[in-house]
Formats: C-alpha cells, sequence, structure tokens
C-alpha cells in the first residue's frame, strides 16, 4: 500500500501536521510526504491521499493571500502553487482513490470556513473517494505554534480513518 501525503505551508504548522501523519500510516503501508509545488499531477499510483492546507481567508490560499502572509504577516515561505493550484491542475484518478483532508486555522477567534472542506468539494468533483470528514487543527494566531495536542490528534485522526478504509478481514468460518 502506497500513500501520498501533500502539504501547503508557510509557517510549517501545517506541515508539522502532515509529517506527525506520515509516520502515523508507516504501520500501514510506504508514505512519501511532498510540499504542494513539488507534489505531483498524477496520483494512479497511489493507494490513499492525504491533503493538508492552511485556511485563509475562510478557504485554500490564493497567491494573493500567501503573497500578504509574507509582506503583512512575516510568513518565512511563500508556496508558487498552493493546494488550490495543485487540484485545479491535478489528473482525474482512474479510480476513486481515498482521500483524507485536514486544514489547520486560529483556534481564536472562530472565523467560518475551511480549506479542507473546499478542498474536499474540488476531490470529490474530480472523481476521488471522499468518504471520510474533513478534519480541522488549530494554531495560535496566524504564525503558529500548533494548540497543544494537535500533532497526537492529527496522528489519531489518520490512524482510525486508514482502519476503517482497509477492507475488513475476512470472516472466520
Ligand atoms: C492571509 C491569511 C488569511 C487567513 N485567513 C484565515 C481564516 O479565514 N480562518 C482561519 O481560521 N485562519 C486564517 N488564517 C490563519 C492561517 O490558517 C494560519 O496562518 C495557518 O493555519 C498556519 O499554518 P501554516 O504554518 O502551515 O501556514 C489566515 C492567515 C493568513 C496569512
Amino acid at each position: 500500500m502506497r500513500a501520498l501525503v501533500v502539504y501547503e505551508s508557510l509557517w510549517g504548522n501545517t506541515e508539522q501536521l502532515a509529517r506527525a501523519i506520515s509516520v502515523a500510516l508507516r504501520g500501514w503501508g510506504s508514505v512519501e510526504v511532498v510540499d504542494s509545488d513539488a507534489a505531483p499531477l498524477a496520483v494512479e499510483a497511489y493507494d490513499l491521499l492525504v491533503v493538508g492546507a492552511p485556511t485563509h481567508a475562510f478557504s485554500m490560499s490564493r497567491a494573493a493571500t500567501r503573497a500578504d502572509a509574507v509582506t503583512s504577516h512575516g510568513a518565512p515561505h511563500e508556496p508558487a502553487r498552493g493546494i488550490r493550484e495543485w487540484l485545479e491542475a491535478l489528473n482525474r484518478p482512474p479510480r476513486p482513490i481515498p482521500v483524507l483532508v485536514f486544514d489547520t486555522r486560529v483556534d481564536r477567534p472562530r472565523l467560518p470556513g475551511s480549506a479542507a472542506k473546499a478542498a474536499r468539494h474540488e476531490l470529490r468533483a474530480l472523481g476521488f473517494g471522499t468518504s471520510v470528514a474533513p478534519e480541522t487543527f488549530r494554531v495560535r494566531g496566524y504564525e503558529g505554534p500548533l494548540r497543544d495536542g494537535e500533532r497526537e490528534r492529527a496522528a489519531a485522526w489518520a490512524s482510525r480513518a486508514v482502519a476503517r478504509l482497509d477492507p475488513a478481514p475476512p470472516a472466520i468460518a
């Protein structure tokens, strides 16, 4: 079994969760982790896709929100291609490869809108398997750090999700 974890991250919070999830999935199969700039456009070789994105302006980031993060908020990294643009370019899969989608959002104030919900909508339209509900993990302020326990919660969320995706073991006669 092969999993691909694709993340976008300006301060590194979403990346930390992507890496915690990839460690948790190692018992399930081989796992590759890439950022949205390096992510492939053809993913049919994988059995599972995990997508993580920071919520910007109530949805997935755009070039303008990423630039604003750097110029107005001191973000150390500006992805050239975010999850939104990667999804726009991503090939339709030949079968409904299951996908887990998560985002990061500020802890306070609690704002409406979720990059994960928006990404899942696009992934469903492309034909991916989106039966697992998207999940949100919380950061303090725009730059983080992650709220205590979020790495562990992300690892547990992904482990539970893949356990549900796996085919049930054959019944004992
Ligand atoms: C331009 C901009 C807009 C943002 N809009 C939202 C928002 O609508 N809702 C929210 O919860 N967080 C918002 N945030 C906070 C980001 O979600 C936060 O910076 C991100 O989760 C940090 O993850 P990263 O370190 O992986 O980039 C925004 C941040 C920036 C820079």
